[in-house]
């Protein structure tokens, strides 16, 4: 019988789609298995050709459970600013230096978005599993994304939206995470099912090269050396180099070495991954903690004059300089150094293929950054240009630095003690770290002029302290050249 009216016709379907449901639930219910897929792929294959639409599914974790699928990350992120404005219900997180909640689409949740005049619908959703094997994990929720879209667009939302999400999303993730410090100290290891080699806090460090007590120019110098890196993605595919950059940071102890890595994070907004050489096994490990080192980034190995091999070589050649001299670095060593030699066998050739060999050039916008008391004791090969491509020197503060840390600590730009301390300190060696210490008001009741005094004082001792260096030097010099000297040696044996 042919169906007279609309609304007849409307009932026809309905009643079929009606018997439809109520086969599919006696199926469920009560057929095996093997007969429920069957009925399933047929039903699939039905639905899509009557149904218009087409649907990708973006998963939390694909194959490996322990690394967050990248894909998954991009299009939460993305979809963090869309669903803020239009979702009903929202997650929330910490983002950036801990101080703005991120919102996110909450699960279950729909959100609809327009991509050159074409409309497509984002739902976030989770499978539980029901299986309950050995498991670290307490339930198993498998998270994802799924995108509907009208299959007329296929081409567009394949080629390009696609795209456009993963972009966005991963300039919004840039904007919005918490910077990370890394360390392999094995102090701070994982839980074990944790496979990564590093493990983090939040970068919160304060310093900025603002506060940064260095001369101007030099100032200046770096951060625009560090800006123009950091956009030079297309640069250093051109002359075909791996987008990195390596810095030497050396001077005596207080000069900033270690703060300057930090105002550089600050700066570029990178993480920071502190390399302890001495707790990494041998060259193999080194290897697999560089690529676990993720792109923006500063791979930092401190005190590398007190590393491994090179401390041999270090050693070697410290018998060799004056006994002060040995002495100031012996203590330097015992300072710095691991009380045990840790069993590690990084080598200096393990080392130099970190910095610039092959496994160097997995992902790019990285920085490596050394620092040392004691440039010259390192092996030339492991600061030449082109592996460490800029040398700074950080070194005692100047007058120009001295009024950085007195507009930071005291916030003064001059004052009438200002001079004496100028002069004081065109003679006088003295490290921003000892400034600073002197800058320091100690008491609610130190006002600036306590502060300056106590500067004045320190320089004037570090003053007397040279001077009465200096003379037992010379007099020891004088004694040693009268000693050398035929005649008095003669008369010396006379008298006695
Ligand atoms: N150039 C500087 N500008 C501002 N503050 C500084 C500077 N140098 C040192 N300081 C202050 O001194 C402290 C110690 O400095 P830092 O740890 O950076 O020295 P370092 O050169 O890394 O020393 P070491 O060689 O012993 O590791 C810092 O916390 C900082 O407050
Ligand atoms: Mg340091």
């Amino acid at each position: 019988m042919v169906p007279a009216t609309v609304t007849e016709m409307l009932a026809a379907m309905g009643s079929t789609i009606a018997s439809f449901m109520f086969v599919w639930a006696i199926i469920r219910q009560y057929c095996p298995y093997e007969v429920r897929r069957h009925f399933e792929k047929y039903t699939h294959r039905i639905m899509g050709f009557f149904y218009p639409y087409i649907k990708i599914s973006i998963h939390e974790f694909t194959g490996d459970r322990l690394k967050r699928s990248e894909a998954y990350a991009a299009v939460e992120a993305y979809l963090s600013v869309n669903s803020s404005k239009s979702a009903k219900r929202l997650k929330a997180e910490m983002g950036k230096d801990s101080s703005n909640l991120v919102l996110s689409m909450d699960e279950y949740e729909r959100v609809t978005d327009e991509f050159r005049g074409v409309k497509v619908w984002w739902v976030s959703s989770k499978v539980v599993s029901t299986t309950r094997g050995m498991s670290y994990y307490p339930e198993q929720e498998k998270r994802y994304y799924r995108l509907t879209f009208h299959k007329r667009y296929r081409e567009i939302i394949t080629e390009s939206y696609l795209q456009h999400v993963v972009k966005e999303g991963k300039e919004i993730r840039v904007r919005n995470r918490q910077r990370k410090l890394y360390t392999n100290s094995p102090g701070y290891k994982w839980p074990s099912y944790k496979q990564t080699m590093w493990s983090h806090i939040v970068f919160e460090h304060p310093a900025t090269f603002e506060t940064m007590a260095l001369e101007p120019e030099k100032k200046q110098e770096i951060i625009e050396d560090l800006v123009t890196f950091s956009k030079s993605r297309d640069f250093y595919a051109r002359i075909g180099k791996a987008w990195k950059r390596g810095y030497l940071l050396y001077g005596p102890p207080g000069t900033g070495k270690s703060t300057m890595i930090a105002a550089m994070a600050n700066l570029l907004n990178y993480d920071v991954y502190d390399l302890e050489l001495t707790a990494v096994k041998d060259n193999t490990e080194l290897r697999k903690l560089l690529i676990e080192t993720t792109s923006k980034s500063i791979i930092v190995i401190e005190d590398i004059d007190c590393s491994l091999d090179l401390t041999g070589q270090r050693k070697k050649k410290a018998e060799k300089s004056s006994d002060d001299e040995k002495e100031k670095l012996d203590k330097e060593i015992s300072r710095k150094e691991p009380k045990e030699e840790g069993s590690s066998k990084v080598t200096l050739s393990g080392l130099l293929n970190f910095i610039d060999g092959l496994w160097s050039a997995c992902g790019g916008e990285r920085l490596i950054v050394f620092t040392t008391n004691y440039v010259e004791k390192l092996d030339p090969a492991l600061i030449r240009r082109g592996r460490m491509d800029k040398h700074i020197e950080l070194s005692y503060c100047t007058f120009q630095g001295f009024k950085v840390l007195a507009k930071n600590y005291l916030n003064v730009e001059t004052h009438t003690l200002f001079e004496t301390i100028q002069k004081l300190m065109e003679d006088t060696k003295i490290t921003p770290a000892d400034v600073a210490e002197n800058l320091m008001p100690k008491s609610p009741s130190d006002n600036v002029e306590k502060c300056l005094s106590s500067l004045i004082q320190a320089l004037k001792e570090g003053k007397e302290e040279a001077e009465r260096k200096q003379a037992e030097e010379s007099r020891e010099e004088q004694s040693k050249e009268n000693d050398a000297d035929p005649k008095n040696r003669v008369e010396k044996q006379e008298l006695l």
